[in-house]
């Protein structure tokens, strides 16, 4: 079913940490809205702020002024209940560093989440099949994460992210530690749970390539959004690469590693 309407409102967000003498605005009023399906990437310097918003955004931090909307519901209002589903069923995070946990299997890893939240299990095993066949990790499903590569473990983290259906899934920097291969592999998994279930994603990441991947990027600095990029409808991944390395060479450096 496709859903009308925005998924998420960010409205006029604003972090700031410290004090007085020492206040640093990590967000300054940021401000935009997700679509339903959309792949949404967020990229800036490091230090612009971009943790700091998919943390406010996942009800990791409070932020200091401004409201997140999801589904036209204000996540600041949620009561103990309603985060817990929020956190548990409505929104899914894929970290950088995996945060698997060593002494648990691949798949006790994924249903983890499902066995707090107290879901449906005969439900969760079919589903963890049918991930485990998309995401190419069937064969190390019983493999501690000690004895997984890195893009074994962070395909294991996208299927227990994947498990509950979230409504958006939250990624910050999901290639960040993965080598060139292993990060595109895990990039056309992600477009593909994009495209064809329809998931939306919010990525924040520094590497063009995976960027590349999106259908908008916003990018950001000191705490606020100065430039958004929109991948054309039928626009081949390399010609939209190479729009995202214009507008960090505009960022100065004229290098992909500026950010
Ligand atoms: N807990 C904190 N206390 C004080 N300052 C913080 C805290 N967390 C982040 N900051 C500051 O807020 C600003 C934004 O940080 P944030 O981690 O959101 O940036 P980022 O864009 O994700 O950076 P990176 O790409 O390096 O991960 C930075 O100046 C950072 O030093």
């Amino acid at each position: 079913m496709v859903r009308q309407g925005k998924l998420l409102e960010v409205q006029d967000l604003q972090k700031h940490y410290g004090k007085k003498n020492n206040l640093t605005k990590a967000l300054n009023g940021v401000r935009f809205d997700i679509l339903p399906g959309e792949f949404l990437g967020i990229m800036g310097p490091s230090g612009s702020g971009k943790t700091t918003l998919l943390n406010c955004i996942a009800t990791i931090i409070k932020p200091t002024s401004g409201r997140v909307l999801l589904n036209g519901k204000n996540i600041s209002a949620f009561d103990s209940r309603d985060l817990s589903e929020y956190r548990g069923s409505r929104i899914g995070y894929l970290f950088q560093d995996f945060e698997l946990l060593d002494n648990l299997t691949g798949q006790e890893n994924i249903l983890l989440p499902l066995a707090i939240h107290g879901m449906d299990y005969t439900k969760a095993r079919g589903k963890l099949e049918e991930l485990a066949g998309y995401l190419e990790i069937t064969e190390i499903l019983n493999k501690f994460p000690a004895q997984m590569s890195g893009g074994q473990k962070q395909r294991v983290a996208a299927a227990r992210c994947l498990i509950s259906e979230p409504d958006i899934v939250l990624a910050d920097e999901p290639t960040g530690a993965l080598d060139t291969r292993s990060a595109k592999a895990l990039m056309n998994k992600l477009e593909g749970i994009n495209k064809d279930s329809g998931r939306t994603i919010l990525m924040v990441s520094h590497d063009p390539n995976a960027a590349s991947f999106c259908s908008r990027i916003l990018f950001i600095q000191d705490g606020v959004i100065f430039h958004e990029l929109r991948r054309k409808q039928e626009e081949r991944r390399e010609r939209f690469y190479e729009r995202i390395l214009k507008v960090l060479a505009q960022l100065g450096g004229g290098s992909a590693n500026v950010l």
